[in-house]
């Protein structure tokens, strides 16, 4: 009788995700393993996986622990690892509530991106403090076959380059990730967000994630959409003193996000708990031997 190693899938506006809880870090997971749980065919699939671990028995969160009980070790779906995942940490904090580890109201999550303010509210929207976005000063281009656009180089703990199209179909199939210059704007690779305007305070986008390909949605790519979008509009609130909220409709969903005159940031969106069940640890033992 094969080891049964329990998991969960969920997703954020159609960001999805498969989630292993992992509360003492028992589990090794290399890129390999990752990949084949999210492969879409062969595996569980999802454009990344959650391990769910406590800070204290990971060796990258076990300074956080005094300030974080849970570490979202984030995975994208081609195993690599990223700083931080915004649609993740939402649904990791749906997954802690649905396990009973926390309750409604908020927590605080420990990610390689820092420690972050989850807010589970009644009405069933999860909401994270982002913290602040860092715009890197100089010039970046994104192109897509015959198209190419100047983009705006914001940082949300993980790279993003924002593109304003005319139409989002411009971006294309997106198979691959889209080339950008020069290649010193992002030595580690960027996430490509593409953008148009649907109305006041009000976008619309289509992302290529590093690591993950085309998806449905991307947390901390809406957030360096509405940075981007506030600096273009003369809405940025370092400026004009007032927070400022847009609406960024994504191909699973909208999500809200609150920029505050201090920088700070704040995403809104819905988060779900789709499914459990259990991997045959047999599979997962030989599925990449
Ligand atoms: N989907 C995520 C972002 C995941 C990480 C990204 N692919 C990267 O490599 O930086 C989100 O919701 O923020």
């Amino acid at each position: 009788m094969s080891t049964r190693i329990p998991f969960l899938k969920g997703h954020g506006t159609e960001n999805d995700f498969v989630i292993i809880p992992d509360p003492e870090n028992d589990l090794d997971l290399p890129r390999e393993t990752v990949a084949a749980l999210c492969d879409r065919r062969a595996g569980i699939g999802g454009d990344g996986l959650l391990h769910v671990v406590r800070s204290a028995a990971h060796p990258e969160a076990a300074h956080l622990a005094a300030e974080a009980e849970w570490f979202m070790d984030y995975r994208n779906g081609d195993g690599s690892i990223a700083e931080m995942c915004g649609n993740g940490v939402r649904v990791f904090a749906r997954y802690l509530q649905h396990a009973g580890h926390v309750t409604e109201g908020d927590l605080a999550v420990a990610t390689r991106g820092g420690v972050k303010t989850v807010h589970i509210d009644k009405a069933g929207d999860v909401t994270v403090g982002m913290g602040r976005a860092r715009l890197p000063e100089g010039d970046v281009t994104v192109s897509v076959g015959e198209h190419s656009w100047p983009a705006r180089n914001v940082n949300m703990g993980n790279p993003h380059a924002v593109a304003f199209v005319d139409d989002l179909a411009h971006a294309g199939d997106l198979y691959s990730p889209p080339p950008f210059s020069p290649a010193a704007a992002y030595p580690d690779g960027v996430n490509v967000e593409f953008v148009v305007d649907r109305g006041p305070r009000h976008v619309a986008m289509r992302v290529h994630e590093r690591g993950s390909g085309e998806t449905r949605s991307c947390g901390t790519g809406a957030c360096a959409v509405a940075v981007a979008t506030a600096r273009r509009d003369g809405t940025d609130p370092a400026i004009t003193g007032t927070p400022v909220t847009y609406t960024v409709d994504v191909p699973g969903g909208t999500l809200v996000i609150t920029e505050r005159a201090d920088g700070q940031i704040e995403m809104t969106g819905p988060a779900v708990i789709v499914a459990e069940g259990e991997i045959d640890g047999d599979w997962l033992e030989n599925v990449v031997r």
